[in-house]
């Protein structure tokens, strides 16, 4: 039996768990600091056991993954460090950034443990074990950082520990994958929040802003519903990179916005022209046949019992929910109201038991 223990038991360590778990030789510890989430953990079958004490969880570990987050990985990595750990076991982590960690992960090798860096490029901006899922990397890149007392043998065992995930693990310089990763992902977490902001400060009695926003506004910003705290880990973490990155931002918005104030339609056109040749040229993203998610919207009316009316018809029926949320907004779907299932199966069958109440229930795209 392979034993694995997850440190960070959310949405990142929870997806995890749930696809190690496919192989029946392995066994998951689950170590969190918010109880709540291991019993919900164990509950939904994503760990086989919980626990909150640090040195219970990783002692007999063979693979020790780190999925808090990044501003606590300096706080876990010091505990392992002076922890009885398993002569041979290897720890990763799942952190968004790589260098602030790897110059934390020196001297394991002295004790007969290595440590690898790891970032699953796929993710959400649902946080929390009730978003995890088992396929949520699938077709995804898996970024390896390995330290470089690490030896090959032992990347190539954690590469095949993690085929389970179907994610397509490649093998990085830390150094590298903060600047790319910052581009593509960091840096685009704070344009979308830019963007919303710049809405929401301006003043409208009316509302016409929220209420205007419409398919292109929504695209460019779903992150920016993403977890507040984590980003600023993320930022804190990787912080040359983001100053340059805003840098050449500035340089951008001037070079565009000195066309607009020339009227220079040409130079406009091929401002646009640019950016689709690039966009429509990266690799198609092949997702799993299906969605991981497995959400449904209901569309509710404003009035007192109705959540309990919905979730007390659906306990009936045994379906479980995995979350529940009151959506603000009524425009892009017709729905208030977002229940969230573990399997197409749940889903289903909660969306004909609330059809047959006539309720309308819709599924984003
Ligand atoms: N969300 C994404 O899209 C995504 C994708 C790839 C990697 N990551 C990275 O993975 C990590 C986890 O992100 P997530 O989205 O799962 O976050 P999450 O908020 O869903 O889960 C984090 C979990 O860590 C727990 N935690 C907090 N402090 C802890 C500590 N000191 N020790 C142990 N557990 C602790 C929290 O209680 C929570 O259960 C982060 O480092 C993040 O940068 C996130
Ligand atoms: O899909 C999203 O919501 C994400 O933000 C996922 C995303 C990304 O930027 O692509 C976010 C952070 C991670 O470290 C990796 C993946």
């Amino acid at each position: 039996m392979t034993e694995i223990a997850i440190l960070g038991v959310g949405l990142i360590g929870g997806s995890l768990a749930l696809s190690l778990k496919k192989n029946e030789n392995v066994h998951v510890t689950g170590f969190d600091v918010v109880e709540e989430n291991l019993r919900m953990a164990e509950s939904l079958g994503v760990i086989d056991r919980g626990t909150t004490h640090l040195a219970e969880a990783v002692v007999q570990a063979d693979y020790i993954f780190l999925c808090a987050p990044v501003g606590k990985l300096q706080e876990l990595i010091s505990f392992l460090r002076y922890t009885p750990l398993k002569k041979g076991a290897v720890i990763s982590d799942t952190g968004s950034t790589k260098v602030s960690i790897m110059e934390l992960s020196h001297g394991f090798a002295q004790r007969g443990v290595y440590f690898i860096g790891g970032h699953p490029m796929a993710g959400s901006h649902k946080s929390g074990v009730e978003a995890s899922h088992d396929r949520l990397f699938e077709n995804a890149y898996y970024v390896l950082t390995p330290a470089e007392d690490t030896p090959k043998t032992i990347v190539n065992e954690l590469t095949r520990l993690l085929a389970p995930t179907r994610a397509k693990v490649v093998l990085m310089d830390a150094k590298k994958h903060d600047e790319v990763v910052g581009a593509i992902s960091h840096f685009p977490h704070i344009i979308a929040s830019t963007l919303v902001n710049q809405i929401a400060s301006y003043n409208d009695e009316e509302d016409w802003y929220r209420s205007l926003a419409a398919g292109g506004f929504r695209d460019i910003t779903r992150i920016a519903s993403s977890n507040p705290r984590m980003w600023r880990d993320i930022l804190l973490n990787n912080r040359q990179v983001m100053k340059k990155l805003a840098e050449d931002w500035k340089k951008t918005l001037e070079r565009i916005s000195d066309l607009i104030e020339k009227a220079d339609g040409e130079g406009i056109e091929k401002f646009f022209a640019d950016a689709r040749r690039f966009r429509d040229g990266l690799p198609e993203k092949k997702k799993g046949a299906l969605s991981p998610y497995f959400d449904l919207y209901v569309d509710v009316p404003d009035e007192p019992g109705v959540i309990g009316r919905i979730t007390t018809l659906l306990g009936k029926q045994n379906i479980s929910i995995t979350n529940i949320r009151i959506l603000e907004t009524r425009e892009d779907i017709l729905g208030v109201l977002r229940i969230s299932f573990r399997s197409q199966e749940d889903m289903e069958k909660a969306r004909a038991a609330l059809q047959a109440e006539g309720y309308g229930v819709y599924e984003r795209e």
